[in-house]
């Protein structure tokens, strides 16, 4: 059959696809754009080296993050159908995002408007909510793990690097940028720290850079601590983008803004599509 469903409960063997065009390269390893030949659904194909993953300690992890993603349902969140194995790889089977990768477009626009933001920033708002209610948090969402779907609809697509950046981030030297006061003072930490990070991308949505951005680790570890939170008289944005940035940015995450109460910010409400989807 050519629905979905057929993609999921298979022993899946790389026989059961023909690949097609790299689509770049993941962590861990190549991304290639694969059609199921039964069903000739169009997948990604995540191809991961066991000796890396070996090397870098994630396989539990990523076990376990397959389990949480694959029973993951919403618009906003890229699926991950299966996955499968042979001597020297892990094979996942994911969505296929057919306008590319996040952070790419924001590279490209340099920032976006308030309307196409507004739009991004209430889907993933959606997202997270439901995330939340299945108790799953850390869904890392910067602008290198968002995709965008066919209709232009984003999708957090990292499933379970969250985890993993998360400790490597500690120990690793990649962007603290995202995290939030309790995280990089390394207290233990709950579902309101994506309220955090949400609004973090909604800064660097509107303005291109992250809100904390420093040139040396300890100064943007001194200033997300400080909350040091500053806008730039350029580009204009709004009191309102401000107001909403301003109450998500609190370093006590019991008195930041509730994901469903940012639904209903006035600078959502008059400037997100309802359809989550952004036409330009
Ligand atoms: C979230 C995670 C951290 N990121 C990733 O995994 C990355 C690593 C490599 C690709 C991406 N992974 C995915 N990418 C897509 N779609 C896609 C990507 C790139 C393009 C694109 O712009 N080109 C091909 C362009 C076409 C033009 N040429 C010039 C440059 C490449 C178009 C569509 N769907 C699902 C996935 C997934 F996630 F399921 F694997």
């Amino acid at each position: 059959s050519s629905d979905v469903s057929s993609v999921e409960k298979r022993r899946w063997t790389l026989n059961d696809f023909d690949i097609g065009k790299p689509l770049g390269r993941g962590k861990f390893g190549h991304v290639y754009l694969a059609r199921e030949k039964r069903s000739n659904h169009i997948v990604a194909l995540k191809v991961l080296f066991k000796s890396q993953l070996q090397q870098s300690q994630v396989e539990h992890q990523l076990r376990r993050e397959v389990e949480i993603q694959s029973h993951l349902r919403h618009p906003n969140i890229l699926r991950l159908y299966g996955y499968f194995y042979d001597q020297k790889r892990v094979y996942l089977i994911l969505e296929y995002a057919a306008k590319g990768e996040l952070y790419k477009e924001l590279q490209k626009c340099k920032y976006f408007s308030e309307r196409r933001s507004a739009t991004y920033v209430a889907s993933l708002a959606r997202a997270l909510i439901y995330c939340h209610g299945k108790h799953v948090i850390h869904r890392d969402i910067k602008p290198e793990n968002l995709l965008i779907g066919a209709q232009g609809e984003l999708k957090i697509a990292d499933f379970g690097w969250s985890v993993h950046t998360f400790n490597r981030r500690r120990t690793m030297c990649g962007t603290l940028d995202y995290l939030p006061p309790e995280m990089v003072e390394s207290v233990e930490h709950d579902a309101s720290v994506d309220i955090w990070s949400l609004g973090v991308l909604c800064y660097e949505f509107l303005y291109g850079v992250p809100p904390f951005e420093a040139k040396e680790h300890s100064d943007t570890y001194r200033r997300i601590v400080q909350v040091d939170l500053k806008f730039p008289p350029k580009p204009i944005v709004s009191s309102a983008a401000k107001d909403l940035i301003s109450q998500m940015l609190v370093k006590d995450s019991s008195q930041r803004l509730p994901l469903h109460k940012l639904l209903e910010h006035p600078w959502i409400v008059q400037n997100a599509e309802p359809s989550g989807i952004y036409r330009g």
